[in-house]
């Protein structure tokens, strides 16, 4: 499924304007510069936003200068739970942000927001205590959206914010040298990037144990990093159902052996089973460390390192346990002509997606290997908190 799109520039037919919108957006923000997210409803406010991570107090005071009103802390709601600001059950929506407001004893300055954006031990640091600050829901589509660029920048998911003070923000925007982006586009970002694939590349790669094997990469809507299939065989011309493997990268695991997870063991083992099967496909999908990122994954390792299990971990920088979505690929499957799959996996989670995306998956395989004494309690945190069938 494939959402065509009409560009007036002569260089844009394969653009998707929404996809390249965000991803310039993006771009600004990584930079550390602010960007304009503006709502649907020419009755909210739109917001002038920043990165809370590595915010300096230089931008901070332009920030606050530029909007002529003090900026506030979203950050999601998961992170407003490990800090102690609301209570779990209270919670109706873990993604949706919460904003924290400046207050009199507590002024949000840029030593705050590090504390309060990042984990660590801010409770026990004096002026720092998360519940000096007023805070109240944030779910409004902007606020959502604000926070929904800072998770595709791969940074923490946490953004400092301050209102537009104008009724045409997309020319305040303009008028202040800012890229703005529409909050529904922000919010619709990773879809429209896996509805948007395009096959780049395809070669003949023979590998060690599976010498039929041919490599084809699926760029995103935006340009961005490729989604590889790995097709060893003729997957599908028996017309029986595909055996298949949904593999995210890990570049620690994958490419250095790192021996605090199975990914090395998973990636190859799954080579050479499809190859010994006669046929099947591997999907390498760009979603490193369960899609925050790499930079993510290595504060989620030291969190670990202090004693957070991997679920808990990612609860702390403000993510959910897993953010990764399936589209992308039930998307090249699609494009492969694959219907039907037998999956190897121990992720009951893989099997749901792909069911939602209506891949008929005939029968789970399971993929397990023998854990290296550093990826034991890795793996236990799986099965006995993610539902792993080990
Ligand atoms: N955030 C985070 N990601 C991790 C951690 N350890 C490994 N990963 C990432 O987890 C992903 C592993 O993905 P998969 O191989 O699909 O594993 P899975 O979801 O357990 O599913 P199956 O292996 O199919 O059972 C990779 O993107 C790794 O980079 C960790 O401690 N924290
Ligand atoms: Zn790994």
């Amino acid at each position: 499924m494939s959402r065509s799109h009409t560009s007036p520039s002569p260089f844009g037919r394969h653009a998707a304007p929404d996809a390249r919108t965000v991803n310039r957006v993006v771009g600004d923000i990584r930079h550390g510069l602010p960007v304009v997210v503006t709502p649907a409803s020419p009755e909210q406010a739109a917001l002038v936003v920043l990165a809370a991570e590595g915010i300096t107090p230089q931008a901070l005071d332009a920030l606050g200068r530029l909007a002529g009103a003090a900026p506030r802390l979203l950050v999601t709601g998961r992170r407003a739970m490990v800090m102690g600001l609301i209570p779990p059950s209270s919670a109706p929506d873990h993604n949706s942000p919460l904003a924290l407001l400046a207050g009199p004893e507590a002024p949000l300055d840029a030593a705050a927001i590090a504390r309060l954006a990042a984990p660590g031990s801010e409770a026990d640091r004096p002026g720092a205590q998360p519940d000096a600050f007023p805070w109240r829901t944030a779910d409004k589509p902007v606020e959502r959206a604000a926070v929904q660029v800072m998770k595709a920048a791969r940074l923490l998911p946490a953004a400092v914010v301050a209102e537009v003070p104008s009724a045409a923000p997309a020319e305040w925007a303009a008028a202040n040298s800012l890229l703005s982006v529409g909050a529904d586009q922000a919010l619709d970002y990773e879809p429209a990037l896996a509805r948007g694939l395009r096959q780049v590349g395809a070669a003949r790669v023979p590998l060690k144990g599976a010498e039929e094997t041919r490599v084809l990469a699926f760029r995103p809507a935006d340009g961005g990093i490729e989604h590889i299939a790995l097709v060893i065989g003729q997957p599908g011309a028996d017309g029986q159902p595909v055996l298949t493997r949904l593999h995210s990268e890990c570049f620690t695991g994958d490419l250095l052996g790192s021996l605090r997870c199975d990914c090395g063991d998973q990636l190859r083992g799954a080579i050479e089973a499809i190859a010994e099967a006669g046929s099947g496909v591997l999907l390498y999908l760009a979603q490193e460390g369960r899609g925050i990122g790499l930079v993510n994954k290595l504060r989620a390792y030291e969190l670990q390192d202090m004693g957070y299990d991997t679920l808990d971990a990612n609860e702390q920088l403000g993510f959910d346990d897993d953010e990764r979505i399936y589209l992308p690929a039930a998307e090249i499957l699609a494009r492969l002509g694959i219907s039907r799959v037998r999956l190897m996996t121990n992720n009951p989670a893989k099997l749901r997606a792909l069911a939602r995306h209506g891949v008929e998956v005939t029968e789970r395989v399971p993929h397990v290997f023998e854990a290296s004494c550093h990826a034991r309690s890795y793996l236990h945190t799986k099965a006995t908190r993610s539902g792993h069938l080990f």
